[in-house]
């Protein structure tokens, strides 16, 4: 593609120079390629220009009054932006080509989109995903970096999709940081908000409205399906009506459009219009069911029948790392769950607390690269809820080991009512809890799900799944 052919501003005699490829990381550059110069939040890529030249990118494209190159340079207001709009243009607008949903939310994202995935697939649909776990495109697995990818990440899999749908979890970061910029989403699904990321946008306010930016993403026909269990999911319907938007809510009461409630012996039922229908999912707790009712809304939007979709749920396989069950032959549970919010570790616990007959052992830690002032409520919350505690290493970000087990000494102090035992190897932390658990007890082992640690363990593991199966397999070997 030509440089004027791409929405920035070229310079006259730059116009034809002809574009191989678009990168935003100076290290990725090759002859030919145009680089992006973004200020991040770790470096500035402006530091960078030089490296991009010398690696052979043929222009360049930033925010600084002059670079000094001696290649052509395109001044922006935002570089970010610039990227986003270049990323579609470069890759031919292929959302165009999609029906789009974006899920967003604080919890539930992934489970969400992973079964409107589902419910598509048992339709006879295509359905490429992108998410926290993996991305799934055109039947193929990718790894997944980030929840919402950048935006020439992005825009490449929309162009590579084949898939007739594409759901995607969008995350405040994506929004704020223009990853998904120029996506015409048909569908926008929000499942709730509570505390989280408060490091980064600081107040709740705040990171309501970069969630809400979404909506404004929808195309003159899309429709957006909002949870109303949470006062920031009605106030956002209110809103989004008052706007003009088609909005179809998702709650328990007789307003919503769908309306869902538990039934006792198990279940729910969902009400839709004068149709009641009644669903047993695999996966516990009232918060699956809110996450199921979401998908549910949803598919019914697109045209998919609502038997079709109901028999799908209720086959859902469930997601790696959200309330995943391993059985040790002697009794013991273990349940892996990606919870790391206070209202995401509420839920969770709270379910684990209704169906475990014996002991809740709890392992998990705190991310020293996020929101500190969530630390003491988790530790609270599990506390409330659990009989013994491991708190144990989960990532360490900026923070060293010993300034961790500090916070953690600290926090056990106040919020543990001693039943703290700090652990620092996560693996030791999981074999501790297992030596101690009885046939009745539960191990619940939260923050991370499939995740790979980043430090070495004492045992030749690497993520809690692997934990766990090489302490059975241990455990069976012993026999
Ligand atoms: C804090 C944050 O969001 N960081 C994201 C951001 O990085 P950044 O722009 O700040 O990058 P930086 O490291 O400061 O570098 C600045 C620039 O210099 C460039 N550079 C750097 C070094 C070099 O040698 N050459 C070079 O050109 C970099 O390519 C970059 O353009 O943009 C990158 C590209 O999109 C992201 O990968 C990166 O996510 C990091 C890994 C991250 O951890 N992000 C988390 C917080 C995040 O985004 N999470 C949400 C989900 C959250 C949730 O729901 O729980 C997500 O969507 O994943
Ligand atoms: N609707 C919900 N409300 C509250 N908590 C939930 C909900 N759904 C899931 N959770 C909890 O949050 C955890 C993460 O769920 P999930 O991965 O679906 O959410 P997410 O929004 O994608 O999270 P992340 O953005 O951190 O990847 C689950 O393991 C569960 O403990």
């Amino acid at each position: 593609m030509k440089l004027k052919e791409l929405p920035v501003p070229a310079p006259a005699p730059a116009e034809n120079l002809k574009v191989r490829r678009i990168h935003f990381h100076s290290k990725k550059v090759k002859p030919g390629d145009l680089f992006v110069a973004i200020r991040g939040n770790e470096a500035d890529g402006h530091d960078f220009m030089t490296d991009a030249v010398q690696r052979g990118a043929i222009a360049v494209v930033g925010e600084r009054e002059n670079s000094g190159l001696p290649v052509p340079y395109i001044r922006v207001s935002d570089s970010r932006k610039a990227l986003a709009r270049m990323a579609a243009c470069f890759y031919g607008f292929p959302s165009e080509g999609h029906t789009m949903i974006g899920v967003t939310g604080t919890n539930g994202k992934t489970t969400t989109s992973h079964m409107i995935q589902h419910i598509l697939h048992h339709s006879g649909k295509r359905c490429s995903l992108i998410g926290t776990v993996h991305h799934q495109i055109n039947g193929i697995e990718i790894p997944a970096a980030n929840t919402t990818p950048d935006a020439l990440f992005l825009q490449k899999q929309l162009a590579e999709s084949q898939d007739t749908y594409v759901v995607m979890e969008v995350s405040s970061h994506g929004i704020n940081q223009h990853r998904t910029d120029e996506i015409a989403f048909d569908r926008a699904i929000f499942t709730n908000l509570s505390q989280e990321h408060l490091d980064y946008h600081g107040t709740m306010e705040a990171y309501f409205q970069v969630k809400k930016k979404l909506f404004a993403q929808l195309r003159s026909s899309g429709q957006a399906v909002i949870c109303t269990f949470s006062p920031w999911g009605r106030r956002l319907a209110t809103e989004l009506t008052a706007a003009g938007i088609s909005v179809t809510t998702v709650g328990e009461t007789p307003d919503d459009t769908i309306r869902i409630q538990p039934i006792e012996t198990g279940g729910i039922t969902i009400r839709e219009g004068s149709s009641v229908h009644t669903l047993s999912l695999p996966l516990p707790g009232a918060y699956n069911a809110r996450n199921a009712a979401a998908a549910y809304g949803t598919v019914r939007t697109l045209g998919i029948p609502a038997t079709g979709a109901l028999r799908a749920l209720e086959s859902f396989p469930g997601v790696p790392g959200r309330f995943e069950v391993f059985h040790d032959p002697g009794g013991t549970r273990f349940v892996i769950d990606y919870a790391h919010t206070p209202d995401g570790l509420a839920q969770f616990l709270k379910t684990l607390r209704s169906r475990a007959k014996g002991r809740i052992f709890h392992v998990f830690g705190f991310r020293g690269d996020r929101d500190p002032c969530k630390r003491g409520e988790l530790l609270a919350i599990s506390s409330r809820f659990s009989d013994r505690i491991h708190l144990t290493r989960d990532k360490y970000g900026k923070m060293s080991p010993q300034e961790m087990k500090k916070e953690m000494e600290r926090l056990a102090k106040t919020w543990g009512k001693g039943k703290v035992t700090i652990i620092e190897d996560r693996s030791l932390a999981i074999e501790k809890a297992l030596e101690a658990a009885g046939p009745e007890d539960w191990i619940a082992i939260t923050g991370k799900g499939p995740e790979p640690y980043d430090q070495p363990c004492t045992f030749p593991v690497q993520s809690d799944p692997e934990a766990v199966r090489w302490l059975l397999k241990r455990e069976q070997e012993k026999v």
